[in-house]
């Protein structure tokens, strides 16, 4: 079958020449150079799944990239992103020319050992892009072309296709692999304690709207889709549903928190909740416009702590001895790790870049709580937390309080989605908490105070000669820029700056905060230019902001 697999591939030919990356999250790249990288995905998800012996998923989205790009993600048996040595043999086998792809899966099956007479299984879902739908059937082409059994979901969120995946590999115990369970599951468990009436029996029905803006993708559909099972326990108004928007055009979550501005398209009244996903429904942000018409963002850092601070008083409620943690990226916010560290006392974990390894780092708790701050993130829960949990509820004999603690956990386990960071089952839980503490979104912001920051690009001739270490929070090469950003940052107060190459595109990021938005401004831009000077800058120096 592997000579067939060759020969079909010939339907799917790879432009000589092309070399792309298996990066932060998978292929991405216009929509016109993907054909034979999906193809080859569904060669290798069908190698994954023999291997493995389970459902793998094979997700076709670029995300938050306009419209006229696409990409692709494979996700691992148990709903997490691949594993990195097969992050390798993705990037193998997408730039193996024609007439070496037979040897460049040859050498997967004899590295890995795989049994090729062993079943494949593969789940492969797509986002509302136009090129989405030829990209997938290419994908397909690719698992029936090394004889795998494949079930196209069509139109999914990531998160969903995530789901699907540890439903199937569990036989059920995470839920049922359908759309519809998702919606049951998650609904279920949000309007399950605001039934129970006690905790928020006076929340009136302004609480209970919020504006989401579906960034013209595939979130909205999907919150179309679900709307009916909420029970009217939440009212959505629905903007940037796609039936006239482009995709992630001046909306969705990327655009609202790189701008730090209200999406195009949304209308929302000065105090009222809104927030936006990103193109595949894996990001979210929250924010609020006050009575002076100033744009208040509520992004991954707030949500981390408004998750952490409920979680936090369960367990106590609960007289449930388990070890909580945040985790973080260098670029969270000052001001929510000192409050998380200093004010609320929790463990505070800082990773590189990228959710493969923010995921990773929230495993090693009872209760991992993880976020990028553009809003990225969900809660992992410990096989021993969840049986913890589960018997505080069922214990006969608990007094009332800690059984209604051990519910709300127990509600929160099964309304996040623990295999990836998912919009709309943050969205749930954070509306559940707001409820139940009958709290507003300025409340929520208030917890504290962002500090004002900046994030700058810049342009070097290769970006590799940047070396980063302690989560990417220091350069170690090239000579002098640590020291020159050291003694830079010295001069603000509150300040502090780092750079690392991106692994999304071709830029250096660099990012800074301090006491006020100026010197914050004037930090980026005096890092940028040591970045430029000293890291090989190209094209012209790097202007002041101001
Ligand atoms: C500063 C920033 O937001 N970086 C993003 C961006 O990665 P870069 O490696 O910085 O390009 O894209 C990643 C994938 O979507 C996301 O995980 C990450 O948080
Ligand atoms: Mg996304």
């Amino acid at each position: 079958t592997t000579l067939e697999a060759i020969l079909y591939s010939s339907l799917h030919p790879k432009p000589a020449g092309l070399v792309l990356q298996y990066g932060t999250a998978g292929f991405r790249t216009n929509a016109k150079q993907l054909d034979h990288v999906m193809f080859r995905m569904g060669l290798l998800a069908t190698l994954r799944s023999k291997k493995t012996e389970a459902t793998i998923g094979v997700m076709v989205t670029a995300s938050h990239n306009p419209e006229e790009d696409n990409g692709v993600k494979l996700v691992d048996p148990m709903g997490e992103m691949v594993t990195p040595t097969w992050e390798g043999y993705a990037t193998q086998l997408a730039n193996a020319e024609q007439e070496d792809l037979l040897a460049a899966l040859k050498d997967v099956i004899e590295k890995e050992a795989i049994n090729m007479s062993q079943e494949a299984n593969v789940f492969v879902g797509k986002d509302t892009r136009s090129s989405s739908a030829s990209l997938s059937q290419a994908v397909l082409d690719g698992v029936s072309a090394l004889g795998g059994h494949s079930k196209d979901y069509g139109l999914v969120t990531t998160p969903q296709l995530h789901y699907m995946v540890c439903c199937q590999n569990t036989q059920g115990k995470y839920g049922e692999a359908t759309v519809e369970g998702y919606y049951k599951k998650l609904c279920q468990a949000f309007i399950h304690p605001l039934h129970l009436g006690v905790f928020a029996s006076n929340c009136t029905d302004d609480q209970k709207h919020l504006s989401v803006d579906g960034a013209n993708g595939i979130g909205a559909l999907k919150v179309r889709e679900m709307e009916s099972h909420l029970k009217k326990e939440l009212h959505i108004s629905l903007f940037n549903d796609g039936s006239k928007g482009k995709l992630n055009h001046q909306c969705g979550a990327d655009f609202v928190k790189v701008q730090q501005n209200a999406p195009t398209g949304i209308k929302i009244n000065p105090g009222e909740r809104g927030c936006s996903f990103d193109g595949d429904a894996d990001r979210i942000v929250y924010y609020y416009i006050d009575s002076e018409g100033q744009f208040h963002l509520l992004d991954g850092d707030k949500i981390a702590t408004l998750i952490s601070t409920f979680l936090k008083e369960l367990l106590t409620q609960a007289a449930l001895d388990l070890k909580i943690a945040v985790v973080q990226t260098a670029y969270a916010n000052g001001s929510s790790t000192h409050y998380l560290e200093d004010t609320m006392k929790v463990i505070v974990r800082c990773t590189k870049t990228g959710v493969k390894h923010l995921h990773h780092a929230a495993q090693e708790f009872d209760i991992g709580v993880y976020f990028e701050a553009n809003g990225h993130g969900t809660v992992l829960f410990s096989k021993a937390a969840e049986e913890k949990i589960q018997q505080l509820a069922e214990n006969p004999g608990a007094d009332d309080e800690r059984k209604r603690a051990a519910l709300l956990l127990q509600n929160t386990v099964n309304v996040i989605n623990q295999t990836v960071g998912d919009a709309i089952s943050d969205m749930l839980l954070i509306e559940a908490i707001l409820a139940i503490k009958g709290m507003t979104i300025q409340q929520w912001d208030a917890i504290y105070s962002d500090l004002p920051n900046r994030q700058l690009k810049v342009k070097v001739s290769d970006r590799r000669v940047i070396d980063t270490t302690d989560a990417e929070r220091r350069a170690v090469s090239p000579a002098g820029l640590q020291e020159a950003i050291d003694s830079l940052v010295k001069k603000y107060r509150q300040a502090r700056s780092f750079v690392r190459p991106s692994g999304t595109e071709d830029v250096v990021r660099v990012y800074a905060e301090a006491e006020t938005q100026e010197s914050a401004d004037d930090l980026a831009h005096e890092v940028s230019l040591a970045v430029y000077r000293l890291a090989g800058g190209v094209g012209d120096e790097p202007k002041p902001l101001h």
